[in-house]
């Protein structure tokens, strides 16, 4: 089975150049000054220059304002605006028609319930992402947090959209992830890290086989 994947965070050549050689379909740059891998939009439109066509570029926001909106897309080749904070399907659809770009809205999940609010934003969006929500721990982040949620949840579950399987994901249990879940996609962050924000180019190469193998 082909599954999607989805590095996220990157903020470094080396690393998106590991992502590309292991033939990652969408590469994710954080737009979130609280986190360790936010970067600004001319570091991103550099590194974002380096990637070829059909792999689709991701900036990661958490309700974000229209100015920053309008400085990624005057600033960045951005083709998917992946939502990550309480933005409303309204909001969602507000971006989309603004920007002219698609849109990913991430869905927090613990149980069934948070899967069937996934449903309001289907109108309005391009694709899902399901992440689990952040730890209560204060400064956790909206995302990023390296935390899976229960997998089996998403088994069987149709939806509207394109999806894809995210939080907590590593090299070791992303086959295990994708068999519990029947996610054809996944994205990844911390589990191709040596430290908060600092991606280890050989981790996401390690992930990247793994979806291979698949
Ligand atoms: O990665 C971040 O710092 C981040 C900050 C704010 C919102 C989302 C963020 N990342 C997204 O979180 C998920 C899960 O990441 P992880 O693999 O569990 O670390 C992923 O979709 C990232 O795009």
């Amino acid at each position: 089975m082909k599954v999607t994947a989805k590095i996220c965070g990157l903020k470094d050549a080396a690393s998106l150049d590991a992502a590309l050689a292991g033939g990652a379909g969408m590469v994710g740059f954080v737009f979130f000054p609280p986190s360790p891998r936010s970067l600004p939009a001319g570091k991103a439109a550099a590194l974002m220059a380096r990637v070829p066509a059909g792999v689709d570029r991701v900036a990661v926001l958490v309700d974000p304002d229209d100015a920053l909106l309008d400085e990624l897309v005057a600033r960045t080749p951005v083709e998917i605006l992946q939502l990550h904070g309480r933005e409303s399907p309204e909001r969602a659809a507000a971006i989309a028609a603004r920007t002219g770009r698609r849109v990913m809205k991430a869905v927090k999940v613990k149980d069934a319930a948070d899967l069937d609010g996934a449903a309001v934003y289907e109108p309005v969006v391009d694709h899902l992402l399901f992440d689990a929500w952040p730890p209560s721990r204060d400064g956790a982040l909206p995302g990023g947090n390296g935390e899976p949620f229960d997998w089996p949840l998403l088994a069987g579950r149709r939806f509207g959209r394109p999806w894809l399987l995210s939080g907590g994901l590593t090299a070791e249990n992303v086959a295990s992830a994708v068999a519990a879940s029947g996610a054809a996609g996944v994205d990844v962050s911390s589990g191709v890290e040596r430290s908060p924000g600092v991606k280890d180019p050989a981790r996401i190469a390690a992930f990247l086989d793994a979806c291979a193998a698949l």
